[in-house]
């Protein structure tokens, strides 16, 4: 691969600390860089730099008062990554590990899965270090309504719209959004995610997870092959996990396991759709719910372990990045799996993919596989700019077709002569980037 001097030395003066970041650009950079050589407008234009440096990089102080009364100051973010497709794009993430690094990593994978779903979006991410595990109720709607006060002057419903991510759910963007409303005195969409009652979309909540089964089932077709009495390891037990989980057993798919940073859930026969939604609603009180169903259930909870050592033709980490490195992937494929689908953003490090790419294991990224939640998203902003709602059951076949698309453009991209198995990784990289790299050409310089 060869690859501008003046862009090598770039990355290695911008990227040298933001581990996470400089791995997403590697992984695209394999797909990507050939084409760019390959073409005189794209290198003109100088596309690859213009791509990979973020519109701009927001970091404000987050002052919030905790349950005795003390001033507690967290780092807030916004990484505004692109407007070149529409408005800046993505969700927001509350975790102790949230720095530049992952959000400028989230933001820059956000811009390739939105170019993919073809709506009108630009990308963004946004987040803060606050751990809500180590926060009250009461704390965590105090930090959220802070939040909110110090990035609104950077959003709005036409440049920046916020979403969901690890840790923030509707209830969150629920408290944020009425802080916005107060503040502002206009009812716009500068959320999306948000509760119904505020405006919100019927099916945000399950479309990510529902939109990764969605895209499963046009991954098995085109091998030939259906979901009915597939089995899967599902890793992680929040909004994705669950709700792939939920559509998955619909599809009569056999569920056997769920995780959280505690160990993992197991059950042989299968985890049936009512401790599912059991999880989804009174188990969101419990102090550790997988292990709480597994005392009331057939199921066990197996301590600090993740869930690849468990028999499954099919892998789907749902959890966070880099849960897979190259021991996770040899155990997935010694257990038997032919799929691995990322619900998560980079939940597979590139020495995993590659060794499901040597073990001919059909990998499918998550900037393809779980674009649902911003199609979702992008579905809200239109119905909140009309005015005018949409059922639950026009969502979910819209969000279908949507997938189905994005599903024909890795197909495009990724088919091989020389074998039946779909590369789906070049597929997104290269099917998005052209549309990346075109806007950026004919914006000029
Ligand atoms: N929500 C959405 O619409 C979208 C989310 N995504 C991606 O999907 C992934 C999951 O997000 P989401 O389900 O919304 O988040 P949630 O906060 O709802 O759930 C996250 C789950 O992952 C587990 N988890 C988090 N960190 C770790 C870790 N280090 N080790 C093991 N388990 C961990 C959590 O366990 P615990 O509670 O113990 O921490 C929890 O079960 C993320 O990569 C996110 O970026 C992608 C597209 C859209
Ligand atoms: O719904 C959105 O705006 C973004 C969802 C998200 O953060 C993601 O796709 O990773």
């Amino acid at each position: 691969m060869s690859l501008h001097t003046d862009t090598l030395s770039w990355l290695g003066q911008h990227t040298q600390h933001e581990v996470e970041y400089r791995q997403a650009l590697e992984e695209s950079f394999q797909h990507i860089v050939p084409i760019v050589n390959a073409n005189e407008d794209y290198k003109k234009h100088n596309v690859l730099q213009r791509l990979i440096t973020p519109d701009r990089v927001l970091q404000f102080k987050v002052e919030w008062e905790d349950d005795t009364g003390t001033c507690r100051v967290n780092q807030g973010y916004r990484v505004q990554h692109s407007n070149i497709l529409g408005p800046y794009k993505g969700g927001t993430r509350f975790h102790p590990s949230v720095n530049t690094s992952v959000l400028k990593f989230l933001a820059y994978e956000q811009s390739f899965k939105n170019a993919l779903t073809g709506l009108a979006l630009g990308a963004g991410k946004g987040g803060a270090d606050f751990d809500p595990k180590t926060a009250s109720k009461s704390e965590i709607r105090r930090f959220c309504k802070a939040y909110m006060r110090a990035l609104q002057p950077y959003i709005g419903a036409n440049s920046d719209v916020p979403a969901g991510d690890i840790n923030v759910s509707d209830t969150e963007l629920g408290y944020m959004f009425g802080e916005y409303l107060k503040n502002q005195k206009s009812f716009d969409g500068v959320l999306s995610g948000k509760p119904i009652q505020l405006g919100g979309s019927e099916y945000r909540v399950q479309a990510t997870g529902s939109g990764v089964i969605f895209f499963t089932e046009e991954v098995l077709q085109s091998h030939s092959n259906a979901l009915e009495d597939q089995t899967i390891c599902i890793s992680g037990a929040g909004n994705v996990a669950l709700h792939a989980a939920l559509k998955a057993i619909e599809k009569k798919a056999k569920v056997k396991t769920l995780s959280n940073s505690r160990g993992f859930l197991l059950n042989e026969k299968g985890i049936s759709a009512s401790d599912i939604r059991w999880l989804l609603t009174e188990g969101q009180n419990a102090e550790n719910a997988l292990s709480a169903l597994a005392d009331e259930s057939e199921a066990e909870f197996i301590k600090d372990q993740s869930p690849w050592c468990i028999d499954s033709t099919i892998a789907m980490p749902c959890a966070t990045q880099n849960e897979v490195d190259e021991q996770e992937a040899k155990d997935i494929v010694n257990h038997g799996a032919l799929f691995v689908v990322e619900g998560a953003n980079m939940p597979c490090t590139q020495k995993a993919v590659q060794y499901f790419k040597q073990h001919k294991i059909t990998f499918v990224p998550g900037k393809a596989a779980n674009a649902g939640g911003v199609i979702l998203s992008g579905f809200e902003m239109q119905q909140n700019a009309a005015m005018r709602y949409q059922s639950e059951q026009t969502l979910e076949e819209e969000l279908k077709a949507a997938m189905k698309n994005i599903h024909e453009q890795c197909v495009q991209e990724g088919k091989n002569s020389d074998s039946d198995i779909i590369d789906y990784e070049r597929g997104a990289n290269v099917a998005a980037f052209r549309k990346l790299a075109n806007a950026i050409v004919a914006t000029a310089y």
